[in-house]
């Protein structure tokens, strides 16, 4: 169980996560810890790619609802998903992992701008590099930018690391009766319609056969396990139902 059974992953953090028992934003404790799991993963040899969310401050959606235009709400959107960036990025930095965030929003002062090429070269010299403003695009998720990004670097895995152990038959959240899906294949999970991540991203997985984990972020030392074979959380493949 010691053998790593990947070499390069991408990790999407969801960004509420990162709020912690708080009502905003970001709790410098639950970073940290998170920041101390990817460490573990770059010592072990990993290589690490990152997606934030941006649940922790701004939704487009959740914008609209208020009354700005859904458009200008997904740019805040994405602009919080920069900050949560800068946020890991100084966290991994304190840890003496080297990392650095790639904006799909060119912002020149404040990062580098995402170029595929450029990313790849900085995974295989060890950096993690955070994927940061989404695709660049209103209308998607982060969810969707963290697939298009592990089939972009050819990752060998997908990881959501979000606030429930996995996929469910309902959301677990809601709906305590719900069964937990160990193993789960991308057309059963969007025939069930199942909200852990949006059909965008489910799609993208499936039609470029890239495998995905959902679990738990608030499980210290979980994903050093996981890297190592170790069966934690839900497993999305083709396929693939149990
Ligand atoms: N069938 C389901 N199985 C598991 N979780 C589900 C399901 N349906 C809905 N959920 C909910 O989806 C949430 C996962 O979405 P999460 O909040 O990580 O996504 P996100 O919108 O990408 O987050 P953020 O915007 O904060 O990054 C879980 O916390 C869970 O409550
Ligand atoms: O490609 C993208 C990604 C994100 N957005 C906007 O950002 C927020 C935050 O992202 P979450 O995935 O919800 O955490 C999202 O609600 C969108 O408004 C975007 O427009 N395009």
């Amino acid at each position: 169980m010691s053998e790593l059974i990947c070499r390069r992953i991408l990790l999407k953090l969801s960004g509420e996560a990162l709020m912690g028992s708080q009502s905003f934003g970001i709790d410098p404790d639950v970073i940290r810890r998170v920041a101390e799991d990817v460490k573990g993963l770059v010592d072990s040899g990993i290589q690490v790619g990152l997606v934030i969310g941006g649940g922790n401050i701004f939704r487009g959606e959740g914008l609209a609802k208020a009354g700005i235009d859904r458009v200008s709400g997904d740019h805040m959107g994405m602009l919080a998903t920069v900050m949560n960036a800068l946020a890991m990025q100084n966290s991994l930095l304190k840890l003496g992992v080297a990392a650095r965030t790639m904006s799909a929003i060119s912002m020149e002062q404040v990062c580098e701008t995402y170029v595929r090429r450029r990313a790849v070269e900085h995974l295989e010299n060890g950096e993690v590099v955070l994927f940061a403003a989404g695709t660049g695009n209103p209308f998607f998720t982060t969810d969707s930018a963290a697939s298009l990004r592990a089939i972009e670097i050819d990752a060998d895995l997908m990881i959501k690391a979000t606030k429930v152990d996995g996929i469910y038959s309902a959301d677990p959240m809601k709906d305590p009766k719900a069964q937990f899906y160990p193993r789960i294949s991308y057309d059963k999970a969007l025939a069930e319609g199942l909200k852990v991540m949006d059909a965008t991203a489910i799609v993208l997985c499936r039609d470029n056969q890239m495998p995905l984990r959902v679990m738990n972020i608030n499980a210290p030392g979980a994903l050093l396990r996981l890297v190592k074979g170790e069966e934690i959380g839900s497993l999305v493949e083709s396929g693939n139902d149990r």
